[in-house]
């Protein structure tokens, strides 16, 4: 009897080992064909931007032509740069010339590596903020358009979390030239390392995940032990018990950890009054602290948030914390206001106000504190639902903003149409607007418009008192940036509000001097 639970035991440890090999060789595999079908979409997608590019007639060094790529640059956040060249490869004009100082190195057309079908160049772009990769597509008459490609942010949320501190995401051209790294921390050798490599069939590009081999004997290890328990038990039933105990992994396993662990924290960015500089309110910005201490930024973990359907939960797991967060400072000033980004596809979702109320309601917080920002980057399809949704808030008290307003797909009309309370101006204008007149009167044209719909008018990304002067002379009233604050974990948005409150420029203390 000992005997024969020995010889299952030893079959157990023997098998149970060999399928946790195999399920992680097999999981790494699919990982580095994440990381490769990632960076061909992200080639994909430069490729079709230079096209459209080209087919606008912007290939051209022409100043209004520029400035009409800067702001196509500035919508694809992959994308930093596009630069016009000569058949050789040589720069003629950068829509941001200022990325030419990056550049530690150009490469020569002949150092170029094709793409399979012929159709684009890949090369890496030496940079002194880390390498990037460069698209280069022919347009004719001897010229070309490069795309410069930032890759490095598509590679670190790839690693499951338990292997993070032990492995290395890299992304090379096939002539080994390296184009980007993900290493949790860059400094520590990996003393037994094993390569899962995989080449792109379409573009000259090859990923490798490095994995430290002693890590894997840990990893999954509590899929080990129930295996050994179970085979004991059961002999030759083990194989198909163990499948049972298999944990989920990848990015998206990742994020679901994530939501059940509470990893999502809301950062606030103060709100302020251009000319008091009075904290009107904050706009909660989603931050991904995770189990090592490492901060994802929203961009790297959003965009997979929202494919797989896993942003809504995050909004309100974000709402719930944020409220709980400051709810006494909400109590003590009626006019603070808390703005909470929500995509349009959650906005049209059937049950998003009655979830909204009873999350607000709960936290017992006005519903007049609440703004609504929905980004004016992605299309709202169904203009006509989402203008029902935005009437029925406000009928609920609730304030709607338009955010990134002048780079996103919205018309003027669409802005009317959706009947929102505020309008947010995006950075891209508030970057510009000190230098460029044109700027300045788009900027104008749109506080006039805000006025005749009774909206309100705040301004992103002020860096500058010189932006915060042009503004006001624009007639904009409020604004946000990094001039009074990026966004805060709580203790330091508090100890800002606290010292704001010191300095007699907070909300209560104003009101009680009007009352005094
Ligand atoms: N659906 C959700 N989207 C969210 C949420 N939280 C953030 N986001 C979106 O992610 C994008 C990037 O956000 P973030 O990295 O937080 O960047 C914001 C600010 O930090 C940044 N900012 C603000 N002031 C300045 C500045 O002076 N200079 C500078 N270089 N950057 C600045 O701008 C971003 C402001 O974002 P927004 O007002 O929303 O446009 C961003 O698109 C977020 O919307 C979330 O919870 N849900």
């Amino acid at each position: 009897m000992l005997s024969g639970a020995v010889t299952f035991g030893l079959g157990g440890h023997f098998a149970a080992t060999q399928f946790i090999h195999d399920q992680q060789a097999r999981h790494l595999e699919e990982l580095t064909e994440v990381v490769t079908r990632r960076s061909e979409f992200a080639v994909d997608f430069a490729a079709a931007s230079l096209d459209q590019l080209a087919s606008r007639g912007l290939a051209t060094c022409d100043p209004a032509a520029l400035q009409a790529i800067r702001l196509h640059v500035y919508r694809r956040s992959a994308v930093k740069d596009v630069r016009l060249v000569n058949a050789d490869g040589s720069v003629i004009c950068s829509a941001y010339s200022e990325t030419l100082e990056f550049d530690k190195g150009w490469v020569d057309r002949g150092d170029m590596l094709a793409s399979r079908d012929a159709g684009l160049m890949l090369f890496r772009v030496e940079q002194f903020g880390g390498d990037a990769l460069g698209v280069l597509r022919d347009i004719g008459n001897n010229k070309a358009l490069v795309a410069i490609l930032g890759i490095n942010s598509s590679l670190f949320d790839i690693m499951p979390a338990e292997l993070r501190a032990h492995g290395q995401v890299l992304l090379a051209l096939t002539n080994g030239a390296q184009l980007g790294e993900f290493m949790l921390d860059a400094d520590k050798a990996l003393p037994h390392p094993v390569d899962f490599e995989k080449r792109s069939a379409r573009y000259p590009l090859r990923t490798t995940i490095r994995i430290d081999r002693t890590v894997l004997s840990t990893w999954n290890s509590q899929a080990y032990w129930p295996a050994i328990a179970l085979s004991l038990a059961l002999g030759a039933l083990f194989g198909l018990l163990l499948s049972r105990t298999r944990r989920v992994e990848g990015p998206v396993a990742d994020l679901d950890r994530a939501l059940a662990r509470g990893e999502f924290s809301p950062y606030f960015q103060p709100i302020f009054d251009l000319k008091t500089r009075q904290i009107k309110g904050c706009e909660i910005l989603v931050r991904w602290l995770r189990a090592d201490g490492s901060v994802v930024p929203p961009m790297n973990f959003i965009p997979l948030a929202e494919s797989s359907g896993r942003i809504q939960g995050m909004t309100w797991q974000l709402l719930g914390r944020a409220l709980a967060d400051l709810q006494p400072h909400l109590k003590a000033d009626k006019e603070f206001k808390l703005s909470l980004n929500v995509v349009p596809k959650h906005l049209l979702s059937a049950g998003f106000i009655e979830t909204l109320r009873s999350t607000v309601g709960a936290a017992k917080v006005s519903t007049r504190q609440i703004v609504i920002e929905v980004t004016e980057r992605d299309e709202l399809d169904d203009l006509v639902r989402a203008a029902a949704v935005v009437s029925e808030l406000r009928d609920h008290g609730f304030r709607v903003a338009i955010d990134d307003v002048g780079v996103g797909h919205s018309g003027l009309s669409r802005l009317k149409a959706l009947g929102a309370n505020t309008i947010k101006i995006d950075k891209f204008f508030v970057d510009t607007i000190a230098v460029d007149a044109s700027t300045t009167t788009i900027v104008e044209m749109l506080v006039a418009l805000a006025r005749d719909l009774s909206m309100s008018v705040i301004a992103e990304g002020i860096e500058t008192e010189e932006q915060v002067r042009a503004l006001i002379s624009c007639g904009v009233e409020e604004g946000q940036g990094y001039l009074v604050a990026a966004p805060l974990p709580v203790k330091e948005f508090v100890e800002l509000l606290e010292r704001r409150k010191s300095a007699g420029l907070d909300g209560t203390t104003q009101k009680a001097a009007l009352v005094a």
